[in-house]
């Protein structure tokens, strides 16, 4: 047996992306042949449903044509990358990614895409976490289920972020009670949110995720600064009000120097619950146009299903409630792009000593 035809065919049937990082990525770890057994190990970089369909499965192929080698054991371990954060911001303890999440318009689903894209991604290995700094409409702990818990202090400085069908959560809804926070002004409110994102105890993340407020005005603008983000994720419908919003969205980023990884098509089309009736209630092929028009591109399109809006209601969101459905494997083929995209897109670092935020 050929370790180093082996080593090539890694090469070979790696994605696009992969084969021009393999050295770089060093994901083949190591190869060894032991009476006819191949032992192949891995250390993915982020998590990848694309490793698993198109490398895995191709090369154990390959090398089972091999001479000598009747079986292939494989060896796969998530050792999630620390990448570099726009503006060479301070890092959150604990947390190696950020990833914002934003919408020019209130109401198209940013929260929805966010809890289900949040567990798609822990389904596939990662510690991820969800800090809701909608201050207009905290709904992400009614959408996990979470709506009555209180986060407990850490220690004297910092609050337990609380475990949601295995995400670490915290939320402005927890600390600014009745409406207050929607009253704060500008510079008050970016200051909280700021300080609820450093002073939470978020134990060891790969992954967490911003549920930022709608729109694109001072508040945003002072968080999309500050924040230590890697990449943003934009969420709009296909409706023209909702585009003309998300596409503000896009600039607010591009000014700050964040990197988007994509638009999110929410609502896309209706889906009849009855009859299965499929209609563009609001447009077709917006987002695409937009995202290109702004050299992005439209990650991904969920429809308007009862579904999706009854699971978020009885707090468990679909990917948890219904983790066979066809919703939830869009969410995981969103999840998967975008921690792929964000890795190749920019560069790792080690994991630096953590500045307090607040
Ligand atoms: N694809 C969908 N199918 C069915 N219902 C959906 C879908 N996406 C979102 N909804 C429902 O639409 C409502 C608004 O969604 P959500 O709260 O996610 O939007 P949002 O953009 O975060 O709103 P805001 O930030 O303004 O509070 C929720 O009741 C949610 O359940």
């Amino acid at each position: 047996m050929d370790i180093t035809k082996i080593t090539q065919l890694v090469g070979i049937f790696t994605p696009k992306n992969w084969l021009q990082n393999i050295a770089e990525t060093n994901v083949l770890e190591t190869i060894s042949n032991k009476d006819g057994c191949v032992e192949i190990q891995i250390r993915l970089p982020f998590p990848s449903l694309d490793f698993e369909e198109e490398v895995k499965t191709k090369l154990e192929a390959k090398v089972l044509l091999m001479k000598g080698v009747d079986r292939v054991n494989w060896v796969i371990k998530l050792d999630v990358a620390t990448l570099a954060r726009c503006n060479d911001a301070p890092a959150i303890k604990g947390v190696k990614n950020v990833i914002a999440i934003a919408s020019g318009k209130g109401g198209v689903g940013k929260s929805t895409t966010t809890v289900n894209t949040a567990l798609a991604l822990a389904k596939m290995g990662a510690k991820v976490g969800i800090m809701d700094a909608d201050i207009y409409g905290p709904s992400i702990p009614l959408m996990l289920g979470v709506s009555e818990s209180r986060p407990e202090a850490y220690d004297g400085n910092t609050m337990q972020a609380i475990n949601a069908h295995g995400l670490a959560v915290n939320s402005i809804g927890f600390i600014a009670l009745n409406d207050q926070a929607m009253i704060w002004r500008g510079p008050m409110a970016s200051k909280a949110l700021m300080q609820l994102l450093g002073e939470t105890h978020w134990g060891e993340l790969d992954y967490l995720f911003i549920d930022m407020p709608p729109g694109t005005g001072d508040i945003q603008l002072t968080l999309s600064q500050n924040i230590p983000v890697t990449g943003a994720l934009i969420v709009s419908t296909p409706q023209d009000v909702a585009l003309a919003d998300a596409a503000k969205g896009i600039s607010m980023f591009r000014q700050v120097k964040v990197p988007v990884l994509g638009v999110v098509e929410n609502m896309s089309t209706h889906i009849c619950n009855n009859c299965g009736h499929e209609e563009a209630i609001f447009g077709t092929g917006g987002v695409t146009k937009m995202a290109a028009r702004f050299d992005t591109e439209c990650v991904a399109q969920l429809p308007l299903h009862i579904d999706l809006r009854a699971d978020i209601d009885a707090g468990i969101p679909t990917v948890a409630a219904r983790p066979d459905s066809e919703f939830s494997a869009v969410y995981a083929q969103l999840a998967n792009d975008i921690v792929s995209k964000m890795f190749f897109q920019t560069h790792t670092i080690s994991t630096a000593i953590p500045i307090k935020l607040a």
